[in-house]
């Protein structure tokens, strides 16, 4: 794939037609162009942060304290970006974060997102809290790879079938997420008693489930306020711990990941316990507020573990530039988060493939015109401390 056709044809449009692009190419504005679509429901849930809004911040902040160090004059014609993680074959190292209701963005939600990924062969990660269910994103992924972001739920044969559903309809990867086991102090939602879970939007995932339904009184379509409060008693799990890792590797034959570390301390216990990766991700700021930005986690985590461990990275990645700070600083594959959202509720399909089009076009120009022919190039000498 060459990405920087991308940004050809983005010209060419210029020139064959007097119409303006729909979606902005400018990844880091989108989310204001996106704002105007969405309900002040949704904006809040998707945009805001947790708490003050400082570890969001934090993370932009960090990655303006990278600059890039470009090199000169190094043969940089002949460019490849392809990279192997987890057995999962990408054109380049980046990923779909796994993002819950995608519908509350555009009515196709999660179906638009994996035909994306299936048009770009960019992997999707499908969130627990998906507004489709696993059977319905197999469906329309076509051969996209896909991976299974779980939440734990407390109710154990809700989570066994969870997993047995993942595995049935081909994800290929589990990412357990570690962060969010109660849902983070969140104003813009709370000032709204906003809930989109609570707000009956039909979360499919769970509510498809043949367990969740078993444990149901009624119907989910006879009382759907029941079975959304019935999710939320299983939802939170602020038990959890480093002893029940165990259990999920008897139950899920494939690669596990645990996302949401954010030091060196837990990067070195999931080493211990046998995992395949990490995330380095603080949820983009919408868990704790006043946590550290990920990006400062990210070099001594790498330093640590990174020889042993496949570390992936998530929280405040924007721009092709971006991505290629994340991956100098040692990730192996980045995860973008709500820009492509903002692409869903810009155009659905085209508009997640305009973003990822984009941020790949964009990623392959800075590394190029920085002096590296690949993203596995990029290391600490591509970057500089402001
Ligand atoms: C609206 C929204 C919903 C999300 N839902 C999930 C989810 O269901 N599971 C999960 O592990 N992370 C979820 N995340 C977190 C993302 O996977 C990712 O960590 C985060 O978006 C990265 O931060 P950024 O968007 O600022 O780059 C969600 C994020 C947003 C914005
Ligand atoms: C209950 C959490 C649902 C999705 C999520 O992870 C988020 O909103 O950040």
């Amino acid at each position: 794939m060459n990405f920087s056709d991308h940004q050809i044809g983005i010209y060419a449009q210029g020139m064959f037609t007097d119409t303006r692009p729909e979606i902005t190419t400018n990844l880091a504005t989108l989310e204001e162009q996106a704002a105007a679509t969405l309900t002040p429901e949704a904006l809040g849930y998707i945009v805001a942060s947790a708490g003050s809004g400082s570890t969001a911040r934090a993370n932009r902040d960090a990655f303006d304290a990278w600059r890039i160090a470009p090199r000169m004059l190094r043969s940089a014609a002949e460019r490849d970006h392809a990279t192997t993680i987890l057995g999962t074959a990408l054109p380049a190292p980046l990923m779909i974060a796994p993002v819950g209701i995608q519908t509350l963005a555009h009515p196709d939600g999660e179906l638009a997102t994996v035909r994306a990924a299936a048009a770009l062969g960019v992997p999707y990660i499908h969130s627990t809290q998906a507004s489709h269910s696993f059977e319905q994103v197999a469906e329309a992924g076509g051969d996209a790879p896909r991976w299974y972001q779980l939440y734990w739920p407390t109710d154990e044969s809700v989570l066994l079938s969870f997993l047995g559903r993942a595995q049935d309809t081909g994800f290929t990867t589990l990412v357990l997420t570690l962060d969010t086991t109660l849902l983070g102090w969140r104003p813009a939602d709370l000032d709204r008693g906003y809930l989109p879970f609570l707000a009956n939007l039909g979360i499919e995932n769970y509510l498809s489930d043949p367990a969740f339904r078993a444990g149901l009184e009624q119907p989910v379509d006879a009382n759907p306020i029941a079975a959304a409060m019935h999710w939320a008693q299983m939802f939170p799990n602020p038990g959890l711990n480093w002893s029940q890792l165990a259990f999920l590797r008897q139950h899920w034959d494939g690669p596990i990941v645990l996302k949401g570390i954010c030091t060196v301390g837990d990067a070195r216990s999931a080493l211990e316990h046998g995992v395949d990766g990490i995330v380095v991700s603080n949820h983009g700021g919408r868990q704790i507020d006043g946590a550290r930005a990920s990006l400062d986690a990210l070099p001594e985590i790498v330093d640590a573990v990174g020889d042993r461990l496949t570390v992936l990275f998530d929280s405040g990645v924007r721009t092709g530039a971006d991505m290629a700070k994340a991956l100098a600083l040692g990730a192996d594959a980045v995860l973008l988060g709500r820009p492509f959202l903002y692409g869903l509720a810009l155009a659905g399909q085209a508009g997640v493939e305009h973003v990822l089009r984009c941020i790949l076009a964009e990623f392959d120009l800075v590394t190029s015109l920085s002096g590296h022919t690949g993203a596995s190039e990029l290391g600490r000498e591509s970057v500089i401390r402001a």
